[in-house]
């Protein structure tokens, strides 16, 4: 079955006040917390502007008025002040980061286990390394973010106000003078935002661009260089990293503006407070003191201006991370897609099978499976033939439910199969496929993924069945030899003997097979075909048969092509028909 990527679209803008208040509503399972928090942010900003408004004071004292105690008294409180503003801080941040890893870790989870309900049609369009990178990359954002700025930007909101309001209280005048900027800020953030958001988007789908083809030619390496696509792949390679490179070039130097921009306000607002200070201060109109409070405000008050720039980005990058996050989990979950059906309990199936008029297509109008029937007998064997595309990997989607029919019904024991949960379902069915799935763990662990509740013994026991057990003996570890991911360091043939034991242990009603079309030494193969009797064995089995043998042995062939059912029969009588089925035997179309 082909894998197919649908083109990248370009995202809509999207909406930025409800993925905050989704965001905000993780935060509300750590309430106690984020009060908590907040309430320290606010003591830390009250504390960040007493320390210059003391400062003033004390300066007030020594050069106004020459009271040196006075003046002593006032710097031992802004050490106060400023210890005391170290350690709210300190906590604040402390407090913060643990709110923030427990917020990512439930998106985490939730975004797996959503993953995980999803149907496969979505597995089938969607780019894997797009999905991983939302899984890693954006979470991570979204973590660092609220690490970091979610405190910044609400102690700089704090700090703001506080110091505008005592700026007001020392000199309305001098105020308006500091405020100047505030405009300037504003026009040249939008200015520069406007672009990074867009930016920071296009950036972050590049990289899941990226990683999804760096994914798919690490784990083709081998068709790579059978194909002698090194070099192809490579140039794909460049382009996509120079696609990356242009939109993270352009995030970043729009973002470098930011602080540079805000220097110059900085200074300019600094020499501005200084100038219509010293001349306000000669005509006696204000204290020296004074100047002091507003010079270091007119820094503490664009710093935080500064920091809300700075994290504005970091906030706006989070944002859009946190939006891909919940598109995935906005995506309709497998289940959800029959809500009104009401779901019936079933312990047991004898595993009678039939398609009632089943039609189905993957794209609208483009019909992949066309007014199907069929009666399958609990314990029958079926087979599938047909040339390539003519629909036989589509029955097995629509028997083990990964997609559902059009129209028509397919019924198991004579029940809508849609009437069965999934999950269920699919406890009824085993599946041997193509490409027998290994995981990282040992040769037991593979065997038992059948049925996690089974002992040794049985697993030793479907080994045997599965005319496995002998290999594995003559590994190193035996049962207990770690296999590493895709089953490297054992054969093909091997690997399908492990998965011929595993669904031995599942001991399924229902067994679909996909049987393998590589050519495998006649020895493995023989053990194979005698390990598949076993396992077909008083089951109803579907198999995609590629194997003359396997053909033969059927009750009933069901010869497909282009989605429909064109002869059934045994092997014999479709021979003697002389039809499609004989053309594909004798050789004379496609191969079966
Ligand atoms: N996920 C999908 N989305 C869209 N079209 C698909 C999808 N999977 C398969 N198809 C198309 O449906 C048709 C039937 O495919 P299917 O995989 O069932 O054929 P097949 O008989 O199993 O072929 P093969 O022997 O090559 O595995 C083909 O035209 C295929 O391109």
């Amino acid at each position: 079955m082909s894998r197919h990527h649908p083109p990248m679209k370009t995202e809509k803008a999207k909406d930025t006040v409800s993925t905050l208040k989704r965001l905000f509503a993780y935060f509300s399972n750590h309430q106690g917390k984020v009060y908590l928090v907040l309430f320290m942010v606010v003591c830390s900003s009250v504390l960040g502007i007493l320390g210059p408004y003391l400062l003033g004071m004390a300066i007030d004292h020594y050069v106004g008025s020459k009271q040196f105690d006075t003046f002593l008294r006032f710097l031992l409180m802004i050490g106060v002040v400023y210890f005391l503003y170290s350690i709210i801080s300190f906590l604040q941040n402390y407090w913060m980061i643990g709110i923030a890893q427990k917020t990512v870790y439930s998106m985490r989870t939730d975004l797996f286990d959503h993953l995980h309900k999803l149907p496969i049609r979505f597995f089938d369009q969607k780019q894997h390394g797009d999905l991983m990178s939302r899984v890693t990359n954006d979470i991570e954002n979204v973590s660092r973010t609220l690490n970091q700025s979610v405190i910044q930007v609400f102690s700089s909101i704090l700090t703001l106000t506080l110091s505008i309001s005592v700026m007001f209280y020392l000199s309305p005048f001098l105020t308006f003078v500091t405020l100047f900027i505030v405009p300037l800020m504003f026009a040249g953030m939008k200015w520069i935002t406007k672009r990074t958001k867009r930016l920071f988007k296009e950036q972050q789908q590049n990289l899941g661009e990226l990683n999804g083809f760096i994914e798919e030619a690490i784990s083709n390496q081998k068709a790579v260089k059978m194909f002698s696509k090194e070099e192809k792949v490579i140039e794909q390679f460049a382009e996509k990293n120079e696609k990356l490179r242009q939109s993270g070039f352009w995030a970043q130097t729009y973002t470098g503006f930011i602080p540079k921009l805000m220097n110059i306000l900085n200074n300019l607002s600094f020499t501005v407070v200084a100038a219509v200070g010293g001349y306000l201060a000669l005509k006696g109109k204000i204290s020296i003191g004074t100047i002091v409070v507003f010079t270091e405000y007119s820094r503490q008050f664009t710093r935080p201006l500064n920091d809300l720039a700075n994290q504005f980005n970091t906030l706006l990058s989070a944002i859009a991370g946190a939006e891909r996050v919940f598109e995935i989990m906005d995506l309709e979950v497998e289940e959800k897609e029959n809500e009104k059906v009401k779901y019936e309990e079933f312990p047991s199936i004898k595993g009678e099978v039939q398609f009632k008029d089943v039609n189905f297509s993957y794209e609208k109008g483009n019909p992949t499976i066309i007014n199907t029937n069929f009666h399958v007998h609990p314990g029958e064997t079926v087979a599938f033939v047909g040339p390539t595309g003519s629909g036989k990997t589509t029955m097995i989607h629509l028997l083990s439910r990964f997609y559902d029919v059009d129209s028509g019904v397919i019924l198991m024991d004579g029940r809508p199969n849609q009437t069965i949960k999934r999950e269920q379902l699919r406890k009824f069915m085993g599946f041997v496929l193509q490409d027998s799935f290994i995981f990282e763990g040992t040769i037991k662990e593979n065997i038992r993924y059948g049925r996690l509740d089974a002992t040794d013994e049985e697993v030793k026991e479907a080994a045997k069945l599965a005319n496995a057990h002998s290999f594995i003996m003559k590994l190193p570890d035996g049962y207990d030899t770690v296999l590493h991911k895709g089953g490297a360091g054992i054969s093909q043939g091997q690997k399908q003997l492990l998965s011929i034991a595993r669904a031995l242990l599942a001991d399924p009603v229902i067994l679909i097979l996909d049987e393998a079309t590589s050519s495998i030494d006649t020895v493995t193969e023989v053990a194979i075909q005698e390990a598949l009797q076993q396992l077909m064995k008083g089951r109803t089995s579907f198999v995609i048969a590629h194997r003359l043998n396997t053909i033969r042995n059927a009750d009933q062939i069901f010869v497909l092509k282009e989605g429909r059912i064109i002869e059934r029969g045994t092997h014999e009588t479709l021979l003697e028909n002389r039809g499609f089925y004989y053309e594909l035997n004798t050789g004379a179309g496609t191969s079966v």
